[in-house]
């Protein structure tokens, strides 16, 4: 029988993914099997706050137009997943991003909505003053760890564009809106390969200074493995507070997942992720998409941590806007579940 769109089966093999908690000790429960805590998850949160980034990062890289309506109903499915932070949208130059052009009507139909935060990204002033006009209640600067993206991404040196954050950080300072801190490129840089972590601790403590409530580290072309995200971490973590910091990792070479899991044992407890996985940096040639949140928050349940977030909800955003998109999930957990739900609804 099926219940919202996923039959029993199907909730079944979401109950397998389940840990128990049995006095703050970790036991996993897999079909039945208790294992000893391990001593490796000892670290991990038993909370993490997902930010969703679908709507902006996944669809900003579109080629084809998606309507305004598509965006705004995408962005309250999502809200009403239990999501805490959804990124809406930017409020970037529509000659760079034409896909968010409509940045303004976006913002201005969400802006009232309950159930999640609606930060937006804006680059300059510019954007900061009509993000604010259109109703946006918090903001995010973009920097970059390396200096051949920062050109091509925002078309100015990372000094430039941190005195431009700046600007932005005390505008929002004086009207109390909150701002969240992007570094791209924090292991590797589509124009000049490694990045040092230096750099990326460099900028993240700029971004830090400047007022930020938190810096989420950008591996936007996905080459990153928990070997190199760790150096990264460690020398970040050596200059700005681990609570203050955000893994936002792409699934180029298959590696989020793990990367994040070493994140998570490092101590963080925030991470950005995008519905379906979809997205990518227009320019950043060659980065596939944003590991896939229905993924992320299915190991989490695995690793028994907390989200609030409704895994078949989030799934039920992702066929909208795999459907509206015409093109398959690039969630395996969704992929696995809907196979599943479609056989048993068969029986
Ligand atoms: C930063 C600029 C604007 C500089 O672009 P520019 O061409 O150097 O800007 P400008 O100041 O010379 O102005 C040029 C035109 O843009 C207008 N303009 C200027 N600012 C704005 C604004 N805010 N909103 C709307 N319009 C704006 C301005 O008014 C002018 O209009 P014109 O006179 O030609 O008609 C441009 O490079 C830009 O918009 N870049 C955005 C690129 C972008 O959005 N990239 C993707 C997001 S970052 C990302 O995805 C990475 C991340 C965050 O996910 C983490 C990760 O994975 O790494």
């Amino acid at each position: 029988m099926s219940q919202g769109g996923f039959s029993n089966h199907s909730r079944s093999i979401l109950g397998w993914n389940s840990m128990e908690i049995d006095n703050g000790h970790h036991a996993l429960s897999l079909s039945g099997v208790l294992l000893p805590t391990l001593q490796l998850f000892s670290s991990i949160p038993e909370y993490v706050k997902i930010v969703e980034v679908g709507p902006r990062d996944g669809l900003q890289n579109e080629k084809d137009t998606v309507p305004t309506t598509v965006k705004i109903e995408l962005i309250k499915m999502l809200a009403s997943s239990g999501l805490p932070v959804v990124e809406a949208t930017s409020f970037v130059s529509p000659k760079w991003v034409p896909q968010l052009a409509d940045a303004k009507d976006v913002m201005e139909a969400i802006r009232d909505f309950q159930g999640a935060r609606f930060p937006v990204l804006t680059p300059n002033l510019k954007g900061f003053e009509a993000a604010v006009a259109a109703g946006a209640k918090e903001v995010a600067v973009f920097a970059s760890a390396s200096e051949g993206f920062s050109k091509s991404n925002i078309n100015c040196s990372i000094e430039d564009s941190l005195v431009r954050f700046h600007e932005v950080a005390l505008s929002a300072s004086k009207l109390s809106i909150p701002v969240r801190g992007y570094i791209s490129c924090v292991v590797g840089c589509p124009v000049e390969g490694m990045v040092s972590p230096s750099k990326v601790a460099y900028v993240a403590k700029k971004l830090c200074d400047m007022g930020c409530y938190e810096i989420s580290l950008g591996d936007t072309i996905g080459v990153g493995t928990p070997g190199t995200i760790i150096s990264m971490l460690e020398a970040v973590i050596d200059v700005v507070p681990l609570e203050k910091l955000a893994v936002h990792f792409h699934d180029t070479y298959g590696q989020a997942l793990s990367n994040i899991l070493a994140s998570l044992q490092m101590g963080i407890s925030t991470v950005d992720s995008s519905v379906s996985g979809l997205g990518g940096c227009p320019y950043a040639k060659g980065a596939s998409g944003n590991v896939a949140t229905e993924d992320v928050v299915y190991m989490l349940n695995g690793l028994g941590v907390k989200t609030n977030v409704d895994l078949q909800k989030i799934m039920l955003a992702g066929n909208f806007i795999c459907k509206h998109l015409g093109r398959p999930s690039g969630s395996k957990t969704a992929i696995a579940l809907t196979k599943i739900t479609a056989k048993a609804s068969k029986l």
